[in-house]
């Protein structure tokens, strides 16, 4: 999927909500079997488009209504003079309403799934399993499925790929792994969390006709992370406006040999259209950074008390703490300074890390103060400062990175191909824009600045993360596949200019 090409705003339901939104629909007045007629036609309409050539297909239906599609969608393509060949995974006679209904107007042969034969087709229709899975898939109908996954051959699957979560997009058991995902109404979390998003291919939304009303009457404050949530929030350059107005970030240096992170932050922050940014170095790492910096400047602040002085200055209005930082004391020490000021703090990395043992008193120390407080962990920092919500296989990344902002008042910017994005009131973003390649060293130091330039300008902390990780993304795809940190952060483009 070209997610950067996804505009507008795009609520996302859990199965269970989509279902309750199905079930209000149909309570209002709107016929159950119309919408997955329109559900089936839209999946053999995806497999007519893609796959034109094909000269056979199989259809797998499983027992509710996405097997109900599945009979819909094989209808569609038999009419259209594809030859298709349908098995289901239960007795027909089990199914029940739509699906039922969508069975009897099937006309051709209903093969069991045990008797499964794929040689002499071209195209896999995956009505298995929906939103409806809730447990792990065993027997055999999973080794019906390693079958087909060892067939290699295309598959194309109604509303999630079966074996996918659609809460939380972990695999149950065993998963297919489609070319094109076709789902309805909303999208779903595991379309995006990883591993499901690896196994969806590209994602295709249909509207079937389910009234907006009801979607967002089960609105559950979870986004896709789309311009159009924070289009309003980007800074504007002003004509009146000087380097102050725009924030001046103070990004913190490590010692002599761990330098290069905070000038990743800083390059990017720059960039990123803070109007001054400031490394802020030990005496020891003075002449390396020094070395290094042009447009950036330089201050040696080594000790809380060095800090303590540089904090008298208030037009110095955010921080970023962690990348290369160290971990120890001094961190903590450092991070909590700042949090008791009003000015804003994004604690990455180290400064993350510096906290494994007393998280309790980073998140009292934020309730304490004024300050907007970023945490931005990768999933091992995430495990450090919420071992028990980490550990906790229940829950989806989502309801993870909420619950932590939650805990540490904080917003929480949990990072990886799938980051989710939380604040403490309960909104929540999915970020989908980063290409893999972005995983390189620095990366991560790069999209600190970011926040940390938006922050300054006064961009609310959940937009300020929201639009960072976009900038990030957006960055890393148009440099492409092998970039470098260094060429990120020079490759970073102020939001006004990315989103003229
Ligand atoms: N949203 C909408 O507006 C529309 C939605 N539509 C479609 O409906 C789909 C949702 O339908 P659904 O609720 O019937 O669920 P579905 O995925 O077919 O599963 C059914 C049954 O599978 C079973 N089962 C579960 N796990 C299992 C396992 N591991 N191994 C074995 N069995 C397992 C379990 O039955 P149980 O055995 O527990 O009795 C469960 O009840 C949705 O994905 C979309 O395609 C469209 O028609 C258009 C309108
Ligand atoms: N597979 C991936 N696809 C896209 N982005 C990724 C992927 N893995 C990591 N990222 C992103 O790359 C960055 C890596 O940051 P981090 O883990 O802190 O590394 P570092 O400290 O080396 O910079 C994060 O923004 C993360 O969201
Ligand atoms: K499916």
């Amino acid at each position: 999927m070209t997610v950067s090409e996804i505009r507008g705003h795009h609520p996302i339901l859990t199965p269970k909500a989509m279902g309750e939104v199905d079930r209000a629909a149909i309570q209002s007045g709107i016929d159950g079997y119309r919408l997955m007629l329109i559900a089936g036609a839209a999946i053999s309409a995806c497999v007519l488009e893609h796959y034109p050539e094909a000269t056979g297909a199989i259809v797998l239906c499983g027992p509710g209504n996405n097997g109900g599609d599945g009979y819909v969608a094989a209808r569609g393509l038999a009419e259209a003079g594809m030859p298709v060949r349908l098995y289901s995974s239960v007795d027909p006679e089990r199914l029940k309403g739509d699906a039922a209904t969508a069975r009897d107007d099937w006309q051709g042969p209903i093969h069991s799934l045990a008797d499964l034969d794929w040689r002499d087709s071209e195209i896999v229709i995956d009505a298995l399993f929906g939103a409806g899975l809730d447990r792990p898939v065993e027997g055999a109908v999973a080794e019906a499925m390693m079958t087909v996954v060892s067939s290699e051959l295309p598959v194309v699957a109604a509303d999630l790929p079966s074996g996918v979560s659609g809460r939380t997009g972990e695999v149950q058991g065993v998963a297919l792994s489609a070319e094109h995902t076709v789902t309805f109404a909303t999208y779903k979390p595991g379309h995006f969390l990883v591993p499901g998003a690896d196994y969806c291919g590209d994602v295709h939304l249909i509207d079937i006709g389910i009234p907006q009303r009801e979607i967002d009457a089960h609105d559950q404050n979870l986004w896709l992370n789309t311009p159009e949530i924070w289009s309003d929030r980007i800074p504007e350059p002003k004509l009146s406006g000087h380097k102050y107005s725009k924030g001046h970030l103070g990004v913190f240096s490590g010692a002599f040999s761990h330098t290069g992170a905070a000038r990743l932050a800083a390059h990017s922050a720059l960039r990123a259209g803070a109007g001054l940014v400031t490394v802020l170095a030990p005496a020891s790492a003075i002449a390396s950074n020094a070395a290094h910096l042009t447009a950036i400047m330089l201050r040696n602040v080594s000790s809380d008390e060095d800090l303590d002085a540089l904090l008298q200055d208030q037009r110095m209005n955010g921080f970023v703490l962690g990348p290369g930082f160290g971990v120890g004391e001094k961190t903590c020490g450092f991070a909590r300074t700042i949090i008791s000021t009003d000015r804003a703090l994004v604690l990455d990395a180290d400064g993350l890390t510096s906290f494994k043992d007393n998280a309790e008193d980073l998140f009292s120390a934020i309730a304490d103060g004024a300050a907007p407080v970023i945490l931005t962990p990768h999933a091992g920092e995430f495990s450090r400062l919420f071992p028990d919500l980490a550990a906790d296989t229940e829950l989806s990344k989502v309801d993870r990175a909420r619950m932590a902002a939650d805990r540490s008042g904080a917003v929480v910017l949990y990072k990886g191909a799938d980051t989710v994005i939380a604040a403490p009131d309960g909104r929540a973003v999915i970020n989908v824009n980063a290409p893999p390649w972005l995983a390189t060293a620095g990366s991560g130091d790069c999209l600190a600045g970011i926040i940390g330039a938006l922050l300054v300008q006064h961009v609310p902390a959940f937009e300020a993360a929201a639009i960072a990780a976009y900038m990030h993304g957006e960055a890393g795809m148009e440099l492409g596949e092998g970039l470098t940190a260094d060429d990120l952060a020079d490759g970073i483009l102020s939001p006004s200019v990315l989103f003229e």
